[in-house]
C-alpha cells in the first residue's frame, strides 16, 4: 500500500489493541474502571457541547458533567437532540415536540408524554440516519445501561464531528472513527427521511434499506467492545500509555527489552493485517476509486503515513529511555553489590577484632582469677604471720593506768615518784628504807595525762584477732574509785574522744567486719554480765544468775562489764 492511499483505522488504535490483546495482566490493571473514566469523559464531552449548540434554556435538564442516569433522563425528550441536529443540520427535524404534550394538560400525562418522547427521538434518529451518523435505539433512551449510553454518547459526538466538519467549510470528506462519511463515499444515494415506516423499525441502525451501508459497519465498528479506543484517537495515545506501562511493570529489568521487542513486532503484524484487509475493501467497495477523491486521500494517507512515523520515533525514544532505565537500575544494582561485599567484609573484620577481644580479655580475666586466689593465700600468710605477732607480743598482758588528781584532791599528795615504759615507782611516806620505796613492772603504764586513745592504741590489734578466731579477753581491776568505768566506758558526759575501750572496741569489729564482709561472714552476738559477791548476774536476762565457776568455762568472751572480777 502507498502513502498516497488513506488509512481506514488510526495507528494509535492498533497498538492500543495489540497491547489490549497481549499486555500481560492487562486485566490487572481495572481495565473497567479505565473505561467507566473514559466513558463518563466521553459523556461529559458530548453533554457539554450539546449545552452549548442548544443554549442554557433549552438545555436546562442537561447538567454539564451528568450521570448517565442525568444525561439519559435530559436526552430522553428527545428536545435537545432535535434541536441540535436543526442547527447543525437546518430542517434536519421538520417537526420537534417542545413541551411534553404542547402546553395541554393530559390526565395521564406520563404515557403521552413519552409518546410525545418518542415522537421527538424517533424524528432525530431518522434525520442523524440519513445523514450517516452512526445512531442507537429510541429503547437506548427509555431503559439505559452502559452500552445504550456508549451508543447515545457515539453519536452525539458524531453529530458533534459533523458539526465541526461543516463548520470547517466542509474541507475533505467527512470522517468520523476512520470511515468516510457514507453520504460521500456513496455517490448519488440523496438523504431520505424514513418518517413513514413502522416506528420502532425506523429506530433499528442496522435495517436502513434492508441491508448494511458502510454506515452501519461504522455503527457497528464504533459500538463493539473497542468503542473507545476506535472513536477517540487522543484518547487512544492516553491508554497505550497505560498499556505499556501495565505491560512493563511486572517485567524485570532484562525482560523488557525483549517484550518491547515481541510488543512491536505485534503492532506491525496486526497493521499489515489491517493494510491488508483495508486494500481487499477498497477492492470491493470501487466508491474509492473517484478521482475526485484522490486528492484527498493522498493528504489523508501522508497524514497517516506522518502519524505512523512520529509514533515510530516515540515508540524509539519510549525505548531508548528505558534502556537508559535499565541501565542506571544495573548500574546502581553494581553499587549495592560492592557495598554489599564492603560491609560484609568490614562485618568479618569486626567478628575478628571481637573474638580477640574476648581471648584478650579472658586471658585477663584468668590472670586476675589468678592474682585474686594468691592474693587470698598472701592473706592469711599475713593474718597467720599477725597473730603470731600478737603472741610474741604476750597472751597476757598487763598494762597500768594512772588517775589523774580529782578536783579537790591536792597533788602534793601523790604516791607516785618515777613513770618510765613499763615501769612505776611508789613512794610511801610513812614507810622508810626499802619498804618506803616500791617499783613494779607492766607492759606499759599510762600516766595521769594519757588520752582514752592512747590507752586503746595497745589493745586495737586484739580486736583484729578476734575476727581472725582467736579468743581475746579485757578487763580493768582495781580499788573503787580508780578509773575502771573511766578507762573502760568513759565519763558520764560521752565525746568522741572520751569514748572508753567496750566502745572503741566495737567499732573496731564492725568496721573490720564490714570491710571482710565480701569473703567472710561474721555473727557477733553480746552478752552484758555483772560479777558481784562471786555471783554472775546476766544483765541482758536478769533473772539467769550463774556461778562464777560456769564463767570461767566460757572459752570466747567479747564485751566483759567493767566490774568483772576474777
Ligand atoms: N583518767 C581519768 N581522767 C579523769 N578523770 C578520771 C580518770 N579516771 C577516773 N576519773 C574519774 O574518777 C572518778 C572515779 O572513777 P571511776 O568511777 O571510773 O572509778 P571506778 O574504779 O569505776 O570506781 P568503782 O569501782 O567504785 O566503780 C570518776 O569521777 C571519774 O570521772
Amino acid at each position: 500500500m502507498t502513502t498516497e492511499q488513506v488509512l481506514t483505522f488510526n495507528v494509535a488504535s492498533v497498538v492500543a489493541d495489540v497491547l489490549q490483546k497481549h499486555g500481560p495482566r492487562f486485566s490487572d490493571i481495572n481495565l473497567a474502571s479505565r473505561k467507566a473514566d473514559e466513558a463518563s469523559l466521553r459523556r461529559y464531552e458530548a453533554a457539554g457541547w450539546l449545552r452549548k449548540s442548544v443554549g442554557v434554556v433549552v438545555g436546562k435538564d442537561l447538567p454539564a458533567q451528568p450521570s448517565e442516569e442525568e444525561f439519559r433522563l435530559g436526552l430522553r425528550s428527545g428536545i435537545i437532540l432535535c434541536n441540535v441536529l436543526n442547527k447543525v443540520q437546518p430542517g434536519a427535524v421538520a417537526k420537534v415536540v417542545e413541551g411534553p404534550c404542547d402546553s395541554v394538560v393530559i390526565p395521564d400525562g406520563a404515557a403521552l408524554s413519552a409518546f410525545q418522547y418518542f415522537e421527538n427521538v424517533r424524528n432525530f434518529l431518522v434525520a442523524a440516519e440519513e445523514l450517516g451518523l452512526p445512531t442507537f435505539e429510541a429503547s437506548d433512551l427509555e431503559q439505559g445501561g452502559k452500552s445504550a449510553m456508549a451508543r447515545i454518547v457515539n453519536c452525539v459526538l458524531a453529530l458533534k464531528s459533523y458539526s465541526e466538519w461543516k463548520q470547517g467549510g466542509e474541507k475533505g470528506p467527512w470522517k468520523y472513527a476512520g470511515n468516510l462519511k457514507p453520504s460521500i463515499c456513496v455517490s448519488g444515494k440523496p438523504f431520505m427521511r424514513k418518517t413513514s415506516e413502522p416506528f420502532m423499525n425506523s429506530f433499528s441502525r442496522t435495517s436502513s434499506g434492508g441491508q448494511k451501508s458502510l454506515d452501519g459497519v461504522c455503527s457497528e465498528q464504533a459500538l463493539n467492545g473497542d468503542l473507545g479506543h476506535d472513536l477517540n484517537e487522543a484518547g487512544n495515545l492516553r491508554n497505550i500509555n497505560v498499556l505499556v506501562r501495565a505491560a512493563l511493570s511486572d517485567k524485570k529489568p532484562e525482560e523488557i527489552p525483549i517484550t518491547v521487542e515481541s510488543m512491536l513486532s505485534k503492532v506491525m503484524e496486526e497493521f499489515e493485517r489491517r493494510l491488508a484487509n483495508q486494500n481487499e475493501l477498497e477492492v470491493e467497495c470501487p466508491i474509492n476509486k473517484k478521482t475526485e477523491e484522490g486528492a484527498a486521500t493522498e493528504t489523508k494517507g501522508k497524514k497517516h503515513a506522518n502519524l505512523m512515523s512520529a509514533h515510530n520515533e516515540e515508540s524509539k525514544t519510549r525505548l531508548l529511555k528505558q534502556q537508559m532505565l535499565i541501565e542506571l537500575q544495573q548500574r546502581d544494582i553494581v553499587e549495592l553489590k560492592q557495598t554489599l561485599h564492603t560491609t560484609k567484609a568490614g562485618m568479618q573484620f569486626l567478628q575478628v577484632k571481637y573474638m580477640e577481644d574476648l581471648d584478650t580479655l579472658g586471658n585477663q580475666l584468668h590472670g586476675l582469677a589468678h592474682a585474686a586466689s594468691s592474693y587470698q593465700k598472701v592473706l592469711e600468710e599475713n593474718r597467720k604471720l599477725y597473730n603470731q605477732v600478737q603472741d610474741l607480743k604476750g597472751n597476757i598482758r598487763v598494762y597500768c593506768r594512772v588517775r589523774p588528781f580529782l578536783d579537790g584532791q591536792s597533788s602534793f599528795m601523790s604516791t607516785v615518784e618515777h613513770i618510765e615504759k613499763g615501769d612505776i615507782v611508789i613512794t610511801t611516806p610513812s614507810k622508810y628504807g626499802k619498804e618506803g620505796r616500791k617499783s613494779f613492772s607492766f607492759n606499759k603504764v599510762f600516766g595521769p595525762n594519757a588520752t582514752q586513745a592512747e590507752v586503746f592504741s595497745d589493745t586495737r590489734s586484739l580486736i583484729r584477732s578476734v575476727l581472725d578466731g582467736y579468743n581475746v579477753c579485757i578487763f580493768a581491776y582495781g580499788q573503787t574509785g580508780s578509773g575502771k568505768t573511766f578507762t573502760m566506758t568513759g565519763p558520764k558526759e560521752l565525746t568522741e574522744e572520751s569514748l572508753g575501750v567496750n566502745y572503741r572496741a566495737l567499732n573496731d569489729l564492725f568496721l573490720i567486719s564490714n570491710q571482710r564482709r565480701d569473703t567472710i561472714h561474721y555473727d557477733i552476738f553480746v552478752q552484758m554480765l555483772e560479777i558481784y559477791n562471786e555471783q554472775v548476774r546476766d544483765l541482758l536476762k536478769s533473772v539467769t544468775v550463774h556461778k562464777i565457776e560456769s564463767m570461767c568455762q566460757m572459752q570466747t568472751l567479747y564485751l566483759f562489764h567493767q566490774q568483772m572480777m576474777l
